[in-house]
């Protein structure tokens, strides 16, 4: 199989344009949700990525491989890579537009392997809009913003309401948040468009 890639966007795409309030560049970003297994301080195993906010539609995003990410003796479990891009993918479709939306395809290309102890250095940019669809790719060097590029990613996020989270959250979760406000962080999304 080769390592030819699809023109991408796969279609015809607006330029996508940051909301008037999206984070300027240079600001460290907040945890999203406290649970969440990509960026939350709660979950002692999760990713704990952080990110920043780089120049023109791009994020940056850093996540240290554990020994609890293995999949073979000392290197990253790919689906746990998958994992960081998602979430480093989700957020800056979530910060540089203010508006909520959930990854409905995900691609990833593994060009290298990810010893335990790598920090990789993952950066991320908004291709492209189409309606709800918004396309947003990344790649991530090793330790370095020029390490090598150990893995590519592009993805397809969907704009929903924020309805689609309340519709399908487990209740116990919701509600621990309707008690904990704080579970969530600065939300990156605006609640009343
Ligand atoms: C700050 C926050 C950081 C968060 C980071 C983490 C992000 C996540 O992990 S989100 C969780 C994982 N994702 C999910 O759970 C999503 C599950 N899927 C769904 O809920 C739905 O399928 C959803 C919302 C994506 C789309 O459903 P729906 O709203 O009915 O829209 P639908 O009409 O099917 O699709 C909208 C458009 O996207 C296209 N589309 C949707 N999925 C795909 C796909 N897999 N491939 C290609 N195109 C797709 C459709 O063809 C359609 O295109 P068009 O407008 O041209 O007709």
């Amino acid at each position: 199989m080769s390592r030819t890639q699809q023109p991408w966007p796969p279609v015809d795409t607006e330029p996508p344009k940051a909301h008037p309030d999206a984070p300027a560049p240079g600001t460290d970003l907040p945890q999203h949700y406290a649970r969440c297994f990509g960026c939350g301080d709660q979950q002692e195993d999760g990713l704990h990525l952080r990110a920043q906010v780089g120049d023109g539609h791009t994020i940056r995003s850093r996540f240290t491989v554990t020994e609890a990410h293995q999949g073979a003796p000392g290197l990253a479990h790919g689906g746990l890579l998958a994992c960081a891009f998602d979430e480093a993918l989700g957020t800056t479709v979530g910060n540089l537009l203010r508006k909520p939306a959930v990854t409905g395809k995900l691609e990833t290309d593994f060009l290298r392997p990810v010893p335990v102890g790598t920090t990789l250095v993952i950066d991320a940019h908004l291709d492209g809009i189409a309606g709800r669809k918004v396309y947003v790719s990344a790649e991530g060097r090793m330790d370095t913003d020029d390490g090598p590029v150990a893995v590519r990613a592009r993805a397809l996020f969907v704009l929903v309401d924020l309805s689609h989270f309340v519709n399908h959250g487990r209740p116990e979760d919701l509600q621990a948040v309707a008690q904990d406000p704080k579970l969530l962080g600065r939300l990156p999304v605006e609640v009343n468009p």
